[in-house]
């Protein structure tokens, strides 16, 4: 049994700390809120993010130090804008090489780096190609339940994701290897776009059509811009891809969902945004991908739409007038992206 410190007690932290914990692994759950640690090590109970009692295997710290000495492993789990001051606060504190698996979702805008490039970049003694990606369809609340759930680790380090999926895989967390570190990272970043689009035209009032819609053709957009960094399009189809899409974009448990709900019943970002207080990860992923896509004069027609919505003030309803109003054309045409000739060599 490993000891392994998960950094970041939020939902997605604190429900991968019990599929940890279930699997005998002794957990050190770190929060930058010293109020925090000492209510769950007090309460066994982490009441804003997750409803699920906190098995005593875990034990909750303030300090990174305490947090992180002795573990065989790192996972972090803190929002996409934190990541580089948390690695900064680690490169104070480590004086060992543990494994580090990341579970975060985004790319970081103006540099427009996955996770593991930000780590790679970030942390001395480790480059990108050492981190694990561990992405897939999986909503903390139903972690947190032990409801059955499947998810894909990747890294570069092949011996890396394959202890990865050790340390995670039990009888209801089923955990795949894969080799397309790259497409993982996108496909978990960029989903939660659509998902805000998805919440959106749910707020409009639209109905099963138009999500479909905007699930597929999204998909389009997601592989278009993985391919052209050199994912493998094949990822798109798997739990990465398909699979994140669909449980984001059709549960009210999603976050990006909710908050795309509220914009499209009219409130406005701020709002939206401090009434969620959990981080909605596809509102700086919508920024990041908008400006890869014209870098690039990579087509992303329901990125651009969204933010137009989010940045620009556009309404909802022009935004989807807008789309629908495109030129006509072929359905597949602009599915290339899906072959992977287009994959850069
Ligand atoms: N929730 C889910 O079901 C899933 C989430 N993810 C991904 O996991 C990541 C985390 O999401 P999630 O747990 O849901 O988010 P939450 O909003 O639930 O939690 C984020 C946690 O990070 C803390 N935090 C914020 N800033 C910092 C910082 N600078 N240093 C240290 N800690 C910080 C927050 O503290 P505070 O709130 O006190 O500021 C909070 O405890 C995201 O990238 C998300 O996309 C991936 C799969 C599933
Ligand atoms: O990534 C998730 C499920 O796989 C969670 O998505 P939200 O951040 O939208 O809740």
């Amino acid at each position: 049994m490993s000891k392994v410190a998960v950094l970041g007690a939020g939902s997605w932290g604190t429900a991968l700390s019990i599929v940890l914990a279930d699997n005998g692994h002794s957990v050190r759950l770190w929060t930058y809120r010293k109020e925090q640690a000492e209510a769950i090590n007090a309460t066994y109970r982490n009441e804003k993010y997750l409803d699920a009692d906190i098995p005593e295997q875990i034990k909750a710290c303030h300090e990174l130090k305490q947090a992180v000495d002795d573990v065989s492993a790192i996972v972090m789990v803190v929002p996409t804008k934190a990541i580089r001051d948390v690695c900064k606060e680690l490169n104070n504190t480590l004086t060992h090489r543990p494994t580090i698996i990341h579970a975060t979702k985004g790319i970081e805008p103006g540099s427009l780096k996955r996770i593991s490039q930000v780590i790679g970049e970030e942390l001395a003694r480790y480059d990108s190609e050492d981190i694990v990606v561990l992405s897939g369809p999986s909503h903390a609340e139903e972690v947190g339940k032990r409801l059955p759930t499947t998810v894909t680790v990747s890294s570069l380090n092949t011996q890396h994701a394959a202890y990865a999926q050790d340390l995670f895989i039990n009888e209801s967390f089923r955990v795949y290897t894969s080799d397309d570190m790259i497409g993982l990272e996108l496909g978990g970043a960029l989903k939660n776009i659509i998902a805000l689009g998805a919440g959106i035209s749910d707020g409009l009032g639209y109905g099963d059509n138009a999500k479909a819609a905007l699930i597929t053709r999204g998909l389009a957009e997601i592989a278009r811009l993985g391919v052209s960094l050199g994912a493998n399009p094949l990822t798109f189809l798997g739990l990465p891809g398909v699979g994140d899409l669909i449980v984001t974009c059709t549960s009210h448990h999603s976050r990006n969902w909710r908050a795309g709900n509220l914009l499209g019943r009219g409130q406005k970002l701020d709002e939206v945004l401090d009434q969620m207080g959990m981080v909605v990860e596809g509102v700086r992923t919508t920024q990041a991908a908008y400006q890869f896509a014209r870098e690039q004069q990579i087509e992303m027609p329901i990125t651009e739409g969204l933010y137009t919505i989010l940045f620009e003030d556009k309404q909802p309803g022009d935004v989807v007038e807008q789309l629908m109003n495109r030129n006509k054309r072929e359905e597949m045409n602009d599915i290339s992206a899906f072959s992977s000739d287009s994959r850069p060599q």
